[in-house]
């Protein structure tokens, strides 16, 4: 029998050799089965009156999340994939949506981990689940930085902690302590409090022109909708879009 870290698994191995096993949840696991995902009223999703495009979707299910009250709406998961072709993720939040290039606008420093990734791998998702609507959209598609003047222009409209949160620099990589960090901070706001223009050096909006959104509507009943649009016409410079359901 062997153990395993959250329920336990009782293992057996038949005279094959394959591995057989049983499972008992634990207490963790016990806890989430009594909690089933989107036991709710949740609104419903008409796919044959959707509009032939998905950005004019996505921000109406992202006017629908601001009215519904969900926290951060605009925080999205950006996925990427590391130089080994390991996925990672992490949430950011979302700038803006180009309508006329069917673009997802977010932020973020080209020498982070991201930044990296997106170097050598210019592919990523963005992914949004909005619980009180019972609502996920999924977005692939090609990323590449904006023009610099626009980088520098969101820079300067952020907040002065934002600001000197960027300048400061270094992410993700180790961190001594704590107030290693308030030292550089000090620093970083001299720094802006002498140039107010500062901005960070790498600094960069980033757009993901997408290839492909899908839509998901969560059913209590579990007959959820699926909706994905896929680009047509990619490398003619013509955006148009395809959409089908898909099984659920
Ligand atoms: C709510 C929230 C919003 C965030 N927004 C951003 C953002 O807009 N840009 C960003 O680079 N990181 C943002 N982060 C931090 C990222 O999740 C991540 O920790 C950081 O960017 C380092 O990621 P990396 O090591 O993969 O580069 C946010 C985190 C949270 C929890």
């Amino acid at each position: 029998m062997a153990q395993h870290p959250g329920g336990q698994r009782t293992e057996q191995y038949g005279a094959d050799g394959h591995r057989a096993s049983t499972y008992r949840p634990s207490a963790v696991g016990e806890m989430l089965r009594e909690r089933p995902p989107m036991v709710r009223d949740l609104p419903p999703f008409e796919p044959d009156a959707a509009p032939a495009e998905p950005v004019p979707l996505f921000v109406d299910w992202l006017v629908q999340a601001v009215e519904a009250g969900v926290p951060d709406p605009q925080v999205m998961t950006l996925s990427t994939v590391d130089a080994d072709g390991v996925p990672d993720a992490r949430v950011l939040v979302l700038r803006d949506v180009d309508t006329a290039e069917a673009g997802w606008l977010f932020a973020a420093d080209a020498a982070s981990p991201k930044g990296r990734q997106l170097a050598l791998s210019p592919m990523a998702a963005l992914s949004v689940y909005w619980p009180q609507l019972g609502r996920q959209v999924r977005v692939r598609g090609a990323v590449e930085p904006a023009p610099a003047a626009v980088s520098a222009d969101e820079f300067r409209h952020r907040s002065p902690g934002a600001r000197v949160a960027s300048l400061v620099g270094r992410q993700s990589e180790p961190l001594g302590s704590l107030a290693a960090y308030d030292l550089a901070a000090e620093e970083a706001q001299l720094l802006l409090d002498a140039d107010p223009q500062l901005v960070a050096a790498g600094h960069t909006v980033y757009v993901l022109r997408a290839h492909e959104v899908e839509f998901w509507q969560g059913d209590p009943g579990r007959r959820h909708v699926r909706l994905r649009y896929t680009r047509t016409g990619l490398g003619t410079g013509r955006i148009a879009w395809t959409h089908t359901l898909l099984w659920p």
